[in-house]
């Protein structure tokens, strides 16, 4: 674990919940902590921010910031905290909001600007108005743009898009995707969204009943069906690939991934740029043979890793090697049957809808 990244093992009893998390984060890129409804999400980022008294120790770009009597207080820790409902101070403007924070940080410690920061949120228009009257959209964007002006050494976003409506959620998602070239501290983003997991993961960290259950790229978290990650039929994998050229007739993008080449719907980003693609379990359906005349622009060579029986399911899901990356196909366990599927087999992933997410 790199220095610069946070190290932390925080145990807490809150009523009958126990929090037990171990947590290493690399020292810049988004880490999404995973976890349902009542995992611990919110107090273990209470917990982080010494809000919560927790036992263990949690290190923070090299700094100690708490072990056994050792705790550093909540208001003498250099972190930003959005919660869910993005607290600004109410009677004051936008500007007046992103100042209080950004002035008692000292000019030599400062890592953003003012105005770079307000150009960065889209925030120019919004700076003489209450936070008041903000729209929770807006409310979000400016709580961020708070957080951020503080220059902090960690990150914390608590569910931020939680309760926002689609066009809110799409004009915030990009700019924290900017965030994840321009900041070099650990970013710790609470969400059960799996989109957002899939659009803003560099590291993934799954919570389940107050324990990490498991941590590491997304890529490999989220293609190991054994990992409680939701729903069977929303189980999707994201690979992460390079644009390779677009086809403005057909409004179509190559993108290479692991393992081949995938059509995709026009991506707006140039070739050999960085992208990210995400394919549901139930959009792969796979063949023994290579597919001819068929509708479908994607198919995959690939080989079998493992089939995983659903409990108490009519399907199963197909685990496939694509190399430094896997995808997987959730078929019937008739089709598995009838194919003689087994670990080792080569097959042919047919991919009905690859998802650009940009
Ligand atoms: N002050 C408290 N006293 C007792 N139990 C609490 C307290 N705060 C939270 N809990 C319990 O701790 C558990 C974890 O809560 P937490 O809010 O951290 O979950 P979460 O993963 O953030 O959930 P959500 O996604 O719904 O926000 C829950 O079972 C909750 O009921």
């Amino acid at each position: 674990m790199p220095e610069q990244g946070l190290d932390a093992q925080l145990r807490l009893q809150q009523g009958t919940f126990q929090l037990d998390a171990r947590l290493q984060l690399p020292g810049d890129g988004i880490s999404v902590l995973l976890g349902r409804s009542g995992s611990g999400k919110s107090i273990l980022l209470r917990a982080i921010a010494g809000l919560e008294r927790a036992e263990g120790f949690l290190r923070v770009g090299g700094q100690l910031w708490q072990e056994g009597a050792h705790f550093r207080p909540s208001h003498l820790r250099p972190l930003g905290y959005v919660s869910q409902s993005g607290e600004l101070l109410p009677h004051l403007d936008v500007r007046a909001n992103l100042e209080f924070g950004y002035r008692r940080v000292p000019r030599a410690r400062r890592r953003l600007g003012l105005d770079e920061v307000v150009a960065l949120f889209g925030l120019e228009t919004l700076l003489g108005q209450h936070a008041a009257q903000l729209p929770n959209g807006q409310r979000q964007r400016v709580a961020i743009a708070r957080a951020l002006l503080t220059s902090p050494d960690l990150l914390l976003l608590d569910a931020p898009l939680a309760g926002l409506d689609r066009h809110s959620r799409a004009e915030i998602l990009p700019l924290l995707e900017q965030l994840r070239e321009r900041l070099q501290i650990p970013l710790l983003y609470v969400t059960d969204q799996q989109d957002e997991v899939t659009r803003l993961a560099d590291h993934l960290v799954l919570l389940d009943k107050g324990q990490t259950l498991a941590s590491g790229p997304p890529e490999r978290l989220l293609s190991d069906p054994r990992l409680p990650l939701g729903h069977p039929d929303e189980t999707a994998v994201v690979l992460i690939g390079q644009v390779e050229s677009h086809d403005p007739h057909y409004q179509l993008s190559r993108i290479r991934v692991p393992g081949g080449t995938l059509r995709v719907a026009l991506s707006r980003l140039p070739p050999g740029a960085e992208t990210r693609v995400r394919i549901f379990a139930r959009d792969v359906s796979l063949s023994l043979e290579p597919p001819h005349n068929s509708s479908i622009l994607n198919t995959l060579e690939t080989r079998i890793i493992d089939l995983f029986q659903e409990h108490d399911s009519a399907r199963v899901m197909v685990r496939l090697d694509l190399g430094s990356a896997c995808i997987l196909a959730r078929i019937t366990r008739l089709s598995a049957d009838r194919l003689e599927l087994a670990p080792e087999r080569r097959v042919y992933a047919q991919i009905k809808s690859v998802a650009l997410m940009e």
